[in-house]
């Protein structure tokens, strides 16, 4: 699914407009009816409170229309108007008029802090102050309701975005931003809602498609693209009957030193149930007993050296290189790690110790092959591009070390992001319970998997990070989030390829 900027959203409501020959208020009132829909859907009628504060703007007129359609179907239901300013857009005004002719109850006008309502936990509050159009910090009155509003510990609904959050920025420190505990909004997620500066806000996410120009959406070049099941479906090769073992490629995983032997054969069991043909591990002779012995079906090489890596010796027949699970950094491993650079032409899996050799000697970034995907989490990522001031700007330092390196970057976190290019792709499986010691061992040897099995580089990354998330999805719906390792997640992937093709979605525990 695409994710467009506020401003592609404005053009994407002109042209809906014109094309559809419809008014601006007759899409308002398509897009707050979604709301109202979902809204009714989940209270069938409730008998509650339901407190809707509405700003001035078109965010404001879809939350009179929201407020309109509960009242109109008995709900129990009070109008605040945020009063920000006196410059009321159109279709606000055309609403207030219908909810003025409809309610005996007129729209509370909310001017300061001494007009503050009444909120209290149990409440139910839906956020209709501000939406893609906010263009500055909140100030005075109005960023104390809306903290005034966090405070209260009442359940907020918001309405597009919560109020107080930017779409193209992060607010700065004290910044008053709707906390809320759900968010609809209209036809494509914002970015911020994925970024870890700021997804916090938004609480629970859906999408409401409120049909706006189908030609206009599939044209635009997004801002990104939020990759889910049908995106990561599409980019899927089902296996052909007519092949073998050397049809889906050779990956060799090479890292591993005294005491981080699990690394590699976490990484090399989550390639080889990825479905790789053939895997062989390099690592220091000390774990050459404890791959046999935990993963038979791979081949073992070692290094002369019993502890750590120092010489590199493959002749390399392989599709992909995996590097830097457990690797450390002595000298020698960097020395190692080197020469291994000089011999490899294929985009290579780069990942832990091996991202933090290239920190440590920068000079190496331009010995990597083409393509090749690094996979930092954010300390590994800041010791490689240095400081950010915000995840905007982090956005903006990854672009340009891609660029230069000709990289592909993955970015673990709650929502991992893979960055190629100018492409940018949010993952949308996984959860809290994959924060575990080797979730991104597997995550390596997923993506060295893909790529030996003759998926292009960036498809891997993309595929290899929605599985590896459905993959631990899966594992805790079986396990809970506490419970999972990331032995499971490893264990796992061959159910998250089988959730791929099903025709019902494992119904996972993502959040
Ligand atoms: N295509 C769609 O997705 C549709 C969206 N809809 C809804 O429309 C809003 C966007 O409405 P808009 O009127 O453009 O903007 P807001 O309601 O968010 O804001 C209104 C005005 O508020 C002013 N502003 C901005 N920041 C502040 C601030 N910090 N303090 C005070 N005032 C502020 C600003 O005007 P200025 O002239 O003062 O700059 C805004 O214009 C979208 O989010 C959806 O909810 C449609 O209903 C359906 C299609
Ligand atoms: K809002």
């Amino acid at each position: 699914m695409k994710i467009l900027t506020a401003s592609q959203l404005k053009e994407a409501d002109e042209i809906t407009i014109e094309k559809q020959n419809i008014s601006s208020e007759e899409l308002m009132e398509r897009a707050a009816t979604q709301v109202f829909n979902e809204i009714h859907t989940r209270l069938q009628g409730a008998d509650i409170l339901i407190k809707v504060f509405c700003g001035i703007g078109n965010n404001g007129g879809d939350g009179l229309v929201i407020a309109r359609l509960l009242i109109e179907h008995s709900y129990n239901v009070k109008v605040f108007i945020v009063n920000y300013s006196d410059n009321r857009s159109k279709d606000f005004l055309s609403n207030y008029d219908k909810i003025k002719n409809l309610s005996r109850d007129w729209p509370v006008l909310l001017k300061g802090e001494d007009d503050f309502p009444d909120i209290k936990r149990g409440d139910f509050v839906i956020d209709a102050i501000f939406g893609i159009g906010l263009n500055r910090p909140l100030e005075g009155w109005v960023a104390k309701m809306v903290n005034f509003i966090n405070d209260s510990s009442a359940f907020v609904l918001s309405v597009d975005l919560p109020s107080g959050l930017f779409t193209d920025k992060i607010p700065e420190e004290g910044d008053a931003v709707i906390m809320a505990n759900f968010t609809l909004s209209f036809q494509t997620p914002k970015l911020v809602f994925f970024l870890p500066d700021t997804m916090d806000f938004v609480g629970d996410m859906q999408v409401l498609e409120i049909g706006l120009d189908r030609e206009f959406l599939s044209e635009v070049t997004p801002a990104a693209q939020l990759i889910g099941r049908q995106e990561a479906r599409s980019l899927y090769n089902p296996r052909n009957k007519n092949s073998h073992k050397g049809s889906y490629g050779h990956v060799i995983i090479v890292g591993g030193s005294y005491g981080k032997i699990g690394s590699i054969v976490l990484a090399t069991t989550a390639s080889m149930r990825t479905g790789a043909g053939l895997a062989t591990v390099f690592i220091p002779k000390c774990g050459y007993e404890i791959v046999q012995t935990a993963l038979p079906e791979a081949m073992v090489l070692t290094d002369v050296n019993y502890e750590m890596l120092t010489d590199i010796k493959t002749d390399l027949d392989a599709d992909v290189v995996c590097f830097g699970m457990g690797a450390g950094r002595d000298k020698s491993t960097v020395g190692a790690f080197k020469e291994l650079l000089k011999k490899t032409n294929k985009p290579m899996v780069i990942d832990a110790d091996g991202l933090n050799i290239l920190s440590e000697n920068n000079e190496l970034l331009q010995d990597l092959p083409e393509n090749s995907v690094l996979t930092p989490h954010p300390k590994e990522l800041e010791r490689l591009i240095g400081e950010w001031k915000d995840d905007f700007d982090k956005i903006e330092k990854v672009q340009e070390f891609i660029k230069k390196h000709k990289i592909i970057l993955v970015l673990k976190g709650a929502h991992t992001f893979v960055f190629e290019q100018e492409n940018i792709y949010v993952n949308n499986t996984g959860n809290a319970g994959m924060a575990t010691a080797g979730s991104g061992d597997v995550l390596s040897g997923v993506i060295a998997g893909l790529i030996s099995q003759k998926y292009e580089p960036l498809i891997a990354a993309v595929l290899g990070v929605y599985l590896h998330g459905k993959s631990g999805d899966i594992s805790a719906e079986k396990l809970g989030y506490e419970g999972i390792i990331s032995g499971d997640i490893a264990k796992n992937m061959g159910l998250a390829f089988r959730d791929l093709m099903s025709e019902n979605e494992t119904d996972s525990g993502a959040g």
